[in-house]
């Protein structure tokens, strides 16, 4: 398995440690326009070989990518604390559109895995330029904020957050929906818990949407979750475990890119998986929707 990181900023550097770290890939290639930083991070993980799985460690240009089975897409400009994601619509979308047709002239077999943001309007743009089927263009999506959802739920509600069973669709954006009709802790309905409070569950939800706000303002950016999210990601696909992700892929039936629970293994993502969601869930779906689609009329208009 060959995996290359395109874009060796804070979280694709954390992306290649942590792969590294969990034996993802036999050879992992670090990429950044800044070849020396692309450098400095692949001499830092190569000088973990001695305590870590074996695989070799590299950086180079998109030409070293050849051959990839993975292109994870972490290239472009992060937002700051203040600033909504799709603001970096105008600085990442002309980037990301090249990487990804060099991405597929090297390896026209990959699987493109994107992280840069906006998530939903660059996996759809991703798609859309790279010619692959829509289940190997598969974007973070809200991975990362189910990830949260479901730590936040735990320490709440005093559980094993790998117990709690629930999900955030939608946007990887303002509008993310996280879902609460069928939250569940080993099949025992949150409601069920002792500690469970309405409230407390009203106040998680805005927590989570504005998580990834906090962390950067504490810390200039999100680095170990989205790492250990993409890597969640990248694990279902090295190891084909067919694990159900709300991953994010376009969507026939939507019209948009957008994050579903889907099946992800080594065939790439697919299929979607229903969900029976309330009437009020289904209207912030719709919702979330719409404001995906805004996004990518905003990029057509910019590409
Ligand atoms: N989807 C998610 O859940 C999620 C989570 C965190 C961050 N992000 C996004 O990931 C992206 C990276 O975030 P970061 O904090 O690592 O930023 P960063 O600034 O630390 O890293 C970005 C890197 O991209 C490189 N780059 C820019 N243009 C390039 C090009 N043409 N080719 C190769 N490399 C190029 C830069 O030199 C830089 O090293 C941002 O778009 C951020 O918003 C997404």
């Amino acid at each position: 398995m060959k995996i290359a990181i395109v874009g060796s900023g804070k979280v694709g550097a954390a992306i290649g440690y942590t792969a590294m770290l969990k034996g993802l890939a036999h050879e992992i290639v670090m990429v950044d326009a800044a070849r020396d930083k692309a450098r400095g991070e692949a001499l830092d993980m190569l000088q973990c070989l001695s305590f870590a799985p074996p695989a070799r460690i590299r950086h180079g240009e998109m030409a070293d990518t050849a051959g990839a089975d993975i292109v994870v897409i972490t290239a472009g400009i992060p937002r700051k604390a203040d600033e909504p994601r799709v603001l970096l619509l105008s600085r990442n979308a002309a980037l990301i559109a090249d990487l990804v047709r060099q991405a597929v002239h090297y390896s026209p077999n990959c699987i493109i895995f994107m992280v840069t943001n906006p998530l939903d309007v660059m996996t759809q743009l991703a798609y859309q330029v790279s010619g692959l089927p829509v289940g190997r263009v598969i974007g973070m999506g809200t991975v990362l904020d189910t990830a949260r959802y479901r730590s936040y739920l735990a320490a709440a509600f005093d559980a094993d957050a790998r117990d709690v069973d629930a999900y955030v669709v939608g946007e990887h954006g303002e509008t993310m929906v996280c879902l609460t009709s069928q939250v569940s802790v080993r099949g025992v309905a949150l409601t069920a818990l002792p500690a469970y409070d309405q409230a407390k569950l009203a106040a998680i939800i805005e927590d989570v949407v504005r998580a990834s706000s906090e962390v950067i303002a504490l810390k200039g950016g999100t680095v170990f979750a989205p790492a250990t999210a993409a890597c969640a990601v990248l694990e279902a696909i090295v190891r084909d475990s067919r694990a159900v992700l709300p991953v994010c892929t376009y969507n026939e039936q939507h019209g948009v890119a957008l994050s579903l629970p889907t099946v992800v293994g080594r065939h790439g993502a697919g299929p979607v998986l229903p969900l029976k969601l309330s009437a009020a869930e289904q209207e912030q779906l719709a919702a979330s929707v719409a404001n995906i689609k805004k996004y990518v009329k905003e990029m057509e208009n910019l590409l």
